[in-house]
């Protein structure tokens, strides 16, 4: 079904009969080919946008999609045209190799797995987001950013559309700098500045400024260097202050990331069973102090398996399974999340360095795609520890709070040198993070790592 740029020489689209009987045009791409590259990449868009225009006076309905069979493979990267009907319609390939849709602002073409939300002239190109993702991490599509206020400031809510699972991702985006590419990019020829305005895109003046410093950043972003203090996975341990402060620079350059899975149950209804609430109020508020910093939320319920699924495991839990069993009885992974979305969320805002708010070695290592080739272009430069506020309450007032005064020390307190009496359900939940699924929950090794941050 797909075929070359070079192949568009016999090219044609051919729109579905419109409703009166008359027929479209069939050879509005016959004459890209006799161009050079970069016109031929203009006269094609300009054609593929008559093209479109047509489409969507005839019967109002088009989407593009990648070929799935091509998608894994790192070049080309195959785009295919189609109406309502696929039988239609022949196909209509883009090659990676050229910039044939990377100089275009005009049009924006989708890969999203033959999914355009909303507009059917909405479509977004690989290759003008930088190129800088791996070949299987998935394309996402800022749809809209708003500004919302927040305690002693605003942060910039962004809702992601991607072709991977089809979901709302958010990110929560502290600090004006940081500008989603995707949003940025003109949809279609027609697109007015009150649109623009209306989705949160810039306009005028300002939307070139931007325009300019995305187009610098992608091509200043840095390849992955693995360095000597990188653990193989690109998470750095700082093993004493004077290196630490020694890369202070590269610190202020790479911002606080947090990567947020969605938990209902923690963050909406407060529950108590789990530290999801309290993770992601305490990323807002350090990353609210900072005043740069990004909060990539993942509507991941449940580690991936829903909130249907992960009630169920509940049922499980006070039956005395852990989380990782209870699980695995309703037969699920562990853990079912990937962060191919998560990764180019953060290309496309232009975040290729940062400090990692986590805990969870294992999302650490997605997150710098290592084993996903060398093409990863995200870097870890150290993890940030998330503890929870009461393991850091070390005093007698803290115990007293969250114990009522008991005199046991569980073995896990004391394992982290707590003066806690008993564990909580948040603790025995943290408790199988850290010994069942590998998350870095001792807090001496976490202390080393960033001096300063975890000092409430
Ligand atoms: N399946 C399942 N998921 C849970 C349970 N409790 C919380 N979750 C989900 O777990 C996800 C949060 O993952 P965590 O393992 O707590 O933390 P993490 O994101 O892996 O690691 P950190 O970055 O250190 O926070 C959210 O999607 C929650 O909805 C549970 O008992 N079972």
């Amino acid at each position: 079904m797909s075929s070359r740029l070079a192949d568009l020489e016999s090219a044609t689209v051919v729109p579905s009969t419109p409703a009166d009987g008359t027929t479209a045009d069939p050879t509005l791409l016959k004459d890209a080919t006799a161009l050079p590259t970069k016109e031929k990449s203009n006269h094609f868009n300009a054609s593929l946008d008559q093209a479109l225009h047509l489409l969507e006076q005839q019967q109002g309905q088009h989407q593009f999609f990648n070929d799935a069979s091509m998608e894994k493979s790192p070049t080309p990267i195959n785009w295919s045209l189609t109406g309502e009907s696929t039988d239609q319609l022949p196909p209509l390939s883009l090659s990676k190799d050229t910039d044939a849709y990377s100089v275009s602002d005009d049009l924006i073409l989708d890969n999203g797995a033959g999914v355009v939300p909303d507009s059917p002239r909405t479509c977004v190109s690989r290759a003008s987001m930088g190129a800088t993702l791996d070949s299987e991490d998935p394309q996402v599509v800022c749809q809209v950013r708003a500004r919302i206020p927040y305690p002693g400031g605003h942060f910039y809510l962004h809702l992601y559309h991607t072709a991977e699972d089809n979901k709302e991702h958010l990110a929560i985006v502290f600090g004006d700098d940081i500008r989603s590419a995707s949003l940025e990019r003109i949809q279609g020829t027609c697109e007015t500045e009150m649109q623009r305005r209306i989705r949160g895109a810039s306009t005028g003046e300002r939307q070139k400024l931007i325009m300019r410093e995305i187009s610098q950043r992608n091509q200043a972003q840095p390849r992955h260097e693995v360095s000597q203090e990188d653990h193989g996975h690109g998470m750095v341990v700082e093993d004493s202050a004077d290196r630490f402060y020694s890369r202070r620079i590269s610190l202020i350059d790479a911002p606080l990331v947090r990567i947020h899975s969605e938990c209902f149950t923690g963050e909406t209804v407060s529950s108590v069973r789990c530290d999801c609430g309290y993770q992601l109020a305490e990323a807002m508020r350090l990353i609210q102090r900072e005043g740069r910093g990004v909060i990539v939320y993942l509507r991941q319920e449940g580690r991936g398996i829903g909130l249907l699924e992960k009630l169920k495991a509940y049922n499980l839990q006070d039956m005395g399974h852990d989380t990782v069993d209870a699980n695995l009885l309703l037969n699920h992974p562990a853990d079912a999340r990937t962060y191919g979305s998560a990764r180019a969320i953060l290309v496309d805002l232009g975040v290729s360095k940062m400090r990692l708010l986590t805990n969870n070695a294992d999302k650490i290592r997605q997150i710098c795609g290592a084993g996903a080739g060398s093409s990863s272009r995200l870097e870890v430069v150290c993890h940030v520890p998330m503890f929870p506020r009461w393991w850091l309450e070390t005093g007698e007032e803290g115990a007293q709070a969250e114990t009522g005064g008991s005199e046991d020390l569980s073995s896990y307190a004391r394992h982290l040198g707590l003066k806690r009496n008993v564990m909580s359900e948040a603790d025995k939940y943290l408790r199988t993070k850290a010994e069942r699924m590998g998350h870095m929950l001792s807090m001496s090794e976490s202390s080393a790592c960033l001096p300063g941050i975890i000092n409430h």
